[in-house]
């Protein structure tokens, strides 16, 4: 593996407060591409399975089902043949499965089969290894197996003995299966499409050597099932590359619990240290804090350390917290209808809930709270699912704030957000006589352009829509209809 590193320019230190750490060995520019990898065993989710291929993950309209087990799909038989060696012993227990009329394993079971599999083969020189994709770097990953709770242990040797149970007559070592598992919460990767919904779930062993920062250099993207990692800024020799491991919206308190719970560490990044600041407590107040009842006042109100009442950090003034959990527990509880809903396909009701939920959250959170952000975001795209593009419009012009505020102005997703403002924009202005998505197009071509690369599907379409805009821009200049 260090010759692989050393040959795209980065390198392995350890330290000790967070373990192996990917380092740049030269200069990296924003929009390059610091490390790619495939998978060393990766599954799809249920719900992608029917659409997408079993070996590269790209959907497709023409997916052949294997014949024997029926339970994944190829898009050619290339892909099926690449697949074959790993997938043939991994056929025969789904056919065994289906036999016994037992439900296929959930996809974290199917992961950990598949990289057992795949394990004997490699042992047994039936299926080819490389020095980035060999089970000793998956060993390599750390498992935190003692700081895993009794609770989840006792799952995961459950999991364990239904792999057993599932690859017999391979052998399988309980206490190895059930650090595997371990070690799969803490280093797989959620494998997304270009736009940030999930697909399935890969484990990646070199690019997991990558720390995590809340402020990271680097964003993870995936072209079908293989990860790409950018640079999202420049990364000078000798910095560590880092990536995100949890959603970055949120207040320093709420990315350090979720931190905490999977990876088992406590962050020390610029953005986590800058939360002790009296800037910094301040915009996590902001994030998830209540609105200040002072009309004057642009503050967001906390509870006062040890006290019963909150207090607004900019004026001050004093709060009645039990109105603050009335209203945010029935804000919650609306949320979870209203995404039920959403899951039911009923987006009339979702948005119908989810409107009550804006309402009571516009008078409890300030106008840049991650709450409220996701509400209207709920509120967009079921908009954009009832085709109201007018409405989407709006609730995607009131998202695009908190966004900015909450992830950084680099964020891919950022990006995205401005793209869907400016389809909307262009969409609606077109039978408006005028254009207004032009701006706000190239701003999200700029970061797109850094995050998913100039090249990418998604770039080359917004590129020519953008051209398409301009041109029609200019057409209506020049026909005097647009200043
Ligand atoms: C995916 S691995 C990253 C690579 C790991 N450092 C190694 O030695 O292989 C995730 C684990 O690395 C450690 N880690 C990642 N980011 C960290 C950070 N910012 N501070 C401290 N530990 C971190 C935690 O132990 C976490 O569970």
């Amino acid at each position: 593996m260090e010759q692989y590193l050393v040959d795209h320019g980065l390198k392995v230190t350890v330290v000790d407060t967070k373990g192996r750490c990917l380092v740049a060995d030269r200069d990296f520019s924003p929009g390059e591409i610091v490390l790619d990898q495939e998978p060393y065993s990766s599954v799809l989710d249920a719900e992608s399975k029917s659409l997408r291929c079993d070996a590269c993950f790209r959907c497709s309209e023409n997916l052949q089902r294997c014949s024997a087990c029926k339970s994944v799909s190829y898009c050619c038989t290339s892909c099926q043949r690449k697949e074959w060696k790993l997938h043939k012993s991994e056929c025969q227990m789904m056919v065994k499965l289906s036999q016994a009329k037992q439900k296929l394993p959930p996809p974290s079971l199917r992961l950990i089969v598949r990289l057992v599999i795949k394990r004997r083969l490699q042992a047994s020189n039936v299926f080819p290894r490389t020095n980035v994709d060999n089970f000793e770097i998956v060993e390599a990953l750390p498992t935190h197996f003692s700081e895993t709770g009794e609770e989840r242990l006792v799952l995961y040797a459950q999991m364990s003995n239904l792999v057993k149970a599932i690859v017999t007559p391979l052998e399988v070592d309980l206490k190895e299966t059930c650090e595997l598992f371990c070690r799969i919460a803490c280093n797989a990767h959620t494998i997304c499409d270009d736009e940030f919904r999930p697909v399935g779930t890969g484990l990646y062993p070199v690019v997991s050597i990558i720390n995590h920062s809340c402020a990271p250099n680097s964003v993870l993207l995936f072209d079908g099932r293989r990860a790409i990692v950018r640079a999202i800024q420049k990364i000078d020799r000798g910095t560590e590359v880092t990536l995100s491991y949890v959603e970055l919206a949120g207040s320093t308190k709420t990315r350090q619990k979720a931190l905490k719970e999977q990876y088992y560490f406590s962050c020390h990044c610029t953005r986590c240290m800058n939360a002790e600041t009296t800037e910094g407590t301040r915009e996590d107040s902001i994030l998830e804090g209540y609105k200040c009842s002072n009309e004057q006042c642009d503050g967001a109100v906390i509870q006062e350390r040890d006290q019963p009442y909150f207090r607004c950090i900019l004026c001050g003034l004093t709060h009645d917290g039990d109105k603050f959990k009335r209203l945010e527990s029935m804000a919650t509880k609306l949320t979870e209808e209203a995404n039920a809903a959403v899951k039911s396909g009923n987006d009339a009701r979702a948005r119908s809930i989810f409107e009550q939920t804006e309402a009571i959250q516009t008078t409890l959170y300030h106008r840049y709270s991650v709450h409220l952000m996701r509400t209207r975001d709920g509120l967009l795209k079921v908009c954009m699912s009832l085709k109201d593009w007018n409405a989407a419009l709006k609730y995607c012009h009131l998202t695009l704030p908190a966004y900015e505020r909450s992830y950084s102005m680099k964020s891919p997703l950022v990006g995205l957000q401005y793209y869907t403002l400016g389809k909307l924009q262009w969409f609606l202005g077109d039978s408006l006589e005028e254009i207004s998505g032009v701006e706000v197009l190239n701003r999200a071509k700029e970061i797109l352009s850094i995050t998913h690369g100039s090249s990418s599907k998604l770039v080359q379409e917004l590129s020519s829509m953008l051209l398409e805009v301009n041109m029609e821009a200019a057409y209506r200049v020049q026909k005097g209809l647009m200043k």
